[in-house]
């Protein structure tokens, strides 16, 4: 694609979701429940890196694959952000996940079911929607787990195609699929684990911010740019070559902590298209991230409300 009609950004979701999102007042397990609020939103973590973006005013090509059963949901979703719809149709549905809050705790529990079914050639349909849509040193994010029918290198297939045209791949997944894509040595620009994410690539726990940056920095060494290492309500760690910064905001309101991680991979693209500074990078994704904790599914608020917020990140060297 020439470079003047590329899409800003490209995100990759292989397993979407829609989200559905049950409130009760406090969740014990093993009795019957009353819900206060159920409500169902489009999902899967590309997907919500690409809501959040169009919300900031960025232009998205979102791609991945889709069950043709109930696409109509995401095409009305996709629709109304304006994001441009390059997914891949395949028979059957796109999974439900489950989100139960609770209310009392503000936490959230996740239940996750299993794909779709991909064919071999869905998933070549999709590295050729992709390579279609990028651009040289364009952002394109790999998000979320991988179907149990695609190989664990689905991710480090993917990076090695953007490899050619140059693109600036983000990746956000976990387990097998970071670690391979790590070991097969294909250009990153950058990941963000949580700690769990972490922890697991190194095979044992991180305590405190020195073993976590140290973490950090060792796949740094393997050709990254930037690792963030996000915290939940304890904020992030943003890591390049040159500095380690810890960002932090309290939240005001908690709706859903679902899809958290997702905005802030938004907000650390959004700065990448700015070409901004780490302190940047720190300081509006973890406003992206912020925002979208008052919300349930993928939308931030005004573009004047996360710039207040992101100068209300606490930033500290460390
Ligand atoms: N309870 C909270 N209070 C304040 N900030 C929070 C809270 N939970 C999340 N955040 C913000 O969101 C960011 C990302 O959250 P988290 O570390 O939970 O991501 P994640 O595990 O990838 O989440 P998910 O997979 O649900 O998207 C945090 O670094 C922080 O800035
Ligand atoms: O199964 P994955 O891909 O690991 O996670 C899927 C998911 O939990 O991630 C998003 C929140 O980050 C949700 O929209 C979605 O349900």
């Amino acid at each position: 694609m020439t470079e003047d009609l590329a899409p800003d950004v490209v995100t990759v979701t292989l397993n979407p979701a829609i989200d559905l999102t049950v409130t009760l007042d406090r969740f014990v397990v093993g009795t019957v429940q009353r819900a206060t609020a159920a409500v169902s939103t489009c999902g899967g973590k590309g997907i919500n890196v690409a809501g959040c973006l169009a919300d900031w005013g960025v232009r998205v090509t979102a791609t991945g694959v889709l069950g043709r059963a109930n696409d109509g949901t995401f095409a009305e979703f996709f629709a109304r952000k304006g994001i441009a719809d390059r997914f891949v149709r395949t028979s059957g549905e796109t999974r439900t996940n489950i989100k139960i809050a609770d209310r009392t705790s503000g936490e959230t529990t996740d239940v996750n079911l299993p794909g779709l079914i991909i064919p071999d050639a869905v998933f070549e349909s999709v590295r050729k929607a992709l390579m279609d849509s990028v651009a040289p040193g364009r952002p394109v994010v790999l998000a979320g787990s991988l179907p149990e029918t695609l190989p664990a290198t689905a991710w480090a297939e993917i990076a090695n195609d953007l490899s050619g045209p140059g693109a600036r791949v983000v990746l956000d997944t976990s387990g097998a699929p970071l670690a391979a894509a790590l070991k097969a040595g294909v250009p990153i620009h950058a990941v963000k684990p949580n700690r769990a994410e972490l922890e697991a690539l190194v095979g044992h726990p991180l305590a405190g911010a020195g073993e976590l940056v140290e973490a950090a920095r060792a796949l740094l060494a393997r050709g990254l740019a930037l690792v963030v290492v996000s915290l939940g309500a304890e904020g992030a760690l943003f890591v390049d070559r040159e500095t380690a910064l810890a960002a932090r905001l309290p939240a005001r309101t908690v709706l859903s902590t679902v899809g958290a991680g997702d905005a802030m991979v938004a907000g650390i693209v959004a700065a990448l298209v700015e070409d901004a500074p780490l302190e940047r990078v720190a300081r509006l994704s973890t406003a992206f991230a912020a925002s979208k904790l008052d919300r349930i599914g993928p939308y931030l608020g005004p573009a004047e409300d996360i710039e207040r917020l992101a100068t209300a990140v606490s930033v500290t060297l460390i």
